[in-house]
């Protein structure tokens, strides 16, 4: 069996006193190499603030997260995004009155000298690649006939797909993805279901945040369904689906499973 990709041992995270991820034994969760997992539950469940602790926005109170063994320095999301560990937020952080394209070139890691040939518009001959990259990139999220848009004219469900592209383009060996398929339209969401799995044969080890259980179920290989900071339950999407304690905690409200 693979060793896990990603790993928390008895990680706990209190906010004022109150506990938001974590119980008495702290949250303790893998995901292996290549394979994706789906982190569900209500809200207040503690999902975001998993993902503000892998990505270095929190520290944990207690316990390690560690990346393919080496553990991750906390509050250090410039390190952890450099370790390649890519998160695509609910709302992209976007350039409005750049192209989707240049939005793209600019991704997170990029040298500043590619923001600054985006503001003045003089990309030199060089950045070709960059830009080919781009648009296959956004090609492949569905966005082909969008590149040269200005990203004001994005819909809320293209912005969505745009921020996955713009982490893409840093080539993550762990992508996080908060909620992606909110506000998307199927035809998009179909695209990027497919996209998901194509990374996954690729090697990329993805977690996804999704209230939308139909999506999620479907692609994903082990879920985690968390209640109250702490696992309530982990497996196969099938073996999520019947377990009773997640019907009568979370499935029962969401019938889109
Ligand atoms: N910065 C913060 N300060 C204080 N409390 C917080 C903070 N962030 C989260 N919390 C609390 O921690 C708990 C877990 O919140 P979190 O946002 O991680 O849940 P979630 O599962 O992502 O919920 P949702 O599905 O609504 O986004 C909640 O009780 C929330 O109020």
């Amino acid at each position: 069996m693979s060793q896990p990709f990603l790993n928390l041992d008895r990680v706990t995270k209190r906010f004022g006193g109150l506990k938001a991820v974590g119980g008495d034994d702290g949250l303790s969760l893998s995901v292996t190499e290549g394979h994706l997992l789906g982190l569900i539950g209500p809200n207040g469940a503690g999902k975001s603030t998993t993902f503000n602790l892998i990505s270095g926005v929190l520290k944990p109170d207690s316990g390690t997260i560690r990346l393919a063994g080496a553990p991750l320095p906390a509050t250090k999301p410039d390190r952890i995004a450099a370790m390649g560990i890519a998160r695509a937020f609910q709302q992209p952080r976007a350039f409005p009155s750049l192209s989707v394209r240049e939005n793209v070139m600019i991704a997170p890691d990029n040298p500043g000298e590619h923001i600054w040939a985006a503001l003045t518009g003089r990309w030199r001959e060089t950045d070709r690649g960059l830009a080919d990259e781009a648009a296959a990139l956004l090609s492949v999220v569905g966005l082909a006939d969008r590149v040269d848009a200005p990203v004001s004219t994005l819909s809320g469900g293209e912005l969505r797909m745009l921020e996955v592209a713009r982490q893409l383009m840093r080539h993550p060996r762990l992508l996080l993805l908060d909620e992606p398929t909110a506000g998307v339209d199927p035809k998009l969401q179909k695209r990027l279901g497919a996209l998901l799995g194509e990374l996954k044969q690729g090697g990329t080890t993805i977690i996804i945040v999704e209230h939308n259980l139909h999506f999620l179920l479907g692609i994903a290989d082990h879920v985690a369904v968390l209640v109250r900071g702490e696992l309530l339950a982990e497996g196969p999407p099938d073996a999520i689906r019947r377990d009773e304690r997640v019907i009568a905690a979370y499935l029962g409200a969401n019938h889109a499973a």
